[in-house]
């Protein structure tokens, strides 16, 4: 196999990412326009509306023209969907989509292993910064009353399987540091599971009986931090990153399930 040389391979992740977009982005425009012809059906209008695509394509090619496109290449994707969309509202076609179909939005999601190669394009003392901030803000109050003094001095892993991403931390006064270097022990999961344990939806006893959580390492210190993540004061976060995190794993625990009903 050849051996691409790293630039190469980082812009294709780059353009893998932004092939995904795209497709992501058009499968949200045949759910609108499957809603679009449900509610013309309602409002007795017809289906197509020359005017409407001509306005279409004209504000397409206009903002073609302020990015710099080719002239015709902007008009030849916007024909496609288009054309799409007209054969998505034919019921002669036999390729309508229900408005209110029981396929879940966020199948539109792909699932961490697709995005992955992207967020590790975001520079490491970027993600070091954001993980002591979140990580810092989830454990102020048991370091606040020295309930982490265990970990001073030791190095304690964090590893999200599914997004190949993996931080050591350290707590180093009341500060916990993202260092350099091996952890002692480590706590891994996939994204998702790490999500729903910060968030308290799902408990770490659960998580790590049904070994969706591991821990890898020193055996003292790992179960030392397990124990502390089964009584981390879910009430001392604040509770703007508590929202945020209900939210965030939420959406990620669905888009799992919508994924793994797919490949069922
Ligand atoms: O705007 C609509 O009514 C649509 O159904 C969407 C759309 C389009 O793809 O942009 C498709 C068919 C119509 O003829 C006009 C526009």
């Amino acid at each position: 196999m050849t051996h691409l040389p790293l630039a190469v391979s980082l812009l294709r992740h780059g353009v893998d990412g932004i092939d995904d977009a795209m497709l992501l982005l058009v499968a949200g425009r045949r759910r609108l326009v499957a809603r679009l012809a449900a509610g013309k059906r309602r409002a007795g209008l017809p289906a197509r509306d020359p005017a409407r695509e001509d306005q279409v394509l004209a504000r397409g090619q206009g903002l073609a023209r302020r990015l710099g496109l080719p002239p015709g290449l902007a008009r030849g994707q916007l024909e496609l969907l288009i054309a799409d969309a007209c054969r998505l509202q034919d019921p002669e076609s036999g390729e309508t989509m229900s408005a209110n179909s029981p396929r879940s939005p966020l199948r539109w999601f792909p699932p961490p292993r697709r995005w992955a190669p992207l967020l590790r394009l975001v520079p490491a003392p970027w993600q070091r910064q954001a993980m002591e901030r979140v990580v810092g803000r989830l454990l102020a109050q048991p370091i606040g009353v020295g309930d982490l003094e265990f970990m001073q001095g030791r190095r304690l892993g964090i590893e999200v399987s599914d997004l190949g991403l993996a931080w050591v931390l350290e707590l180093d006064g009341e500060r916990l540091r993202v260092v350099e270097g091996e952890a002692e022990a480590s706590v891994r999961g996939s994204a998702t599971d790490l999500l729903l344990l910060a968030s308290r939806l799902e408990d770490a006893d659960s998580l790590f009986f049904q070994r969706r959580l591991e821990v890898t390492g020193d055996t003292e210190l790992g179960l030392t931090a397990r124990n502390l993540l089964d009584r981390l004061p879910w009430e001392s976060v604040p509770l703007g990153v508590r929202i945020l995190l209900n939210r965030g794993a939420r959406a990620a625990r669905s888009a799992r399930e919508a994924w793994q009903g797919d490949a069922a």
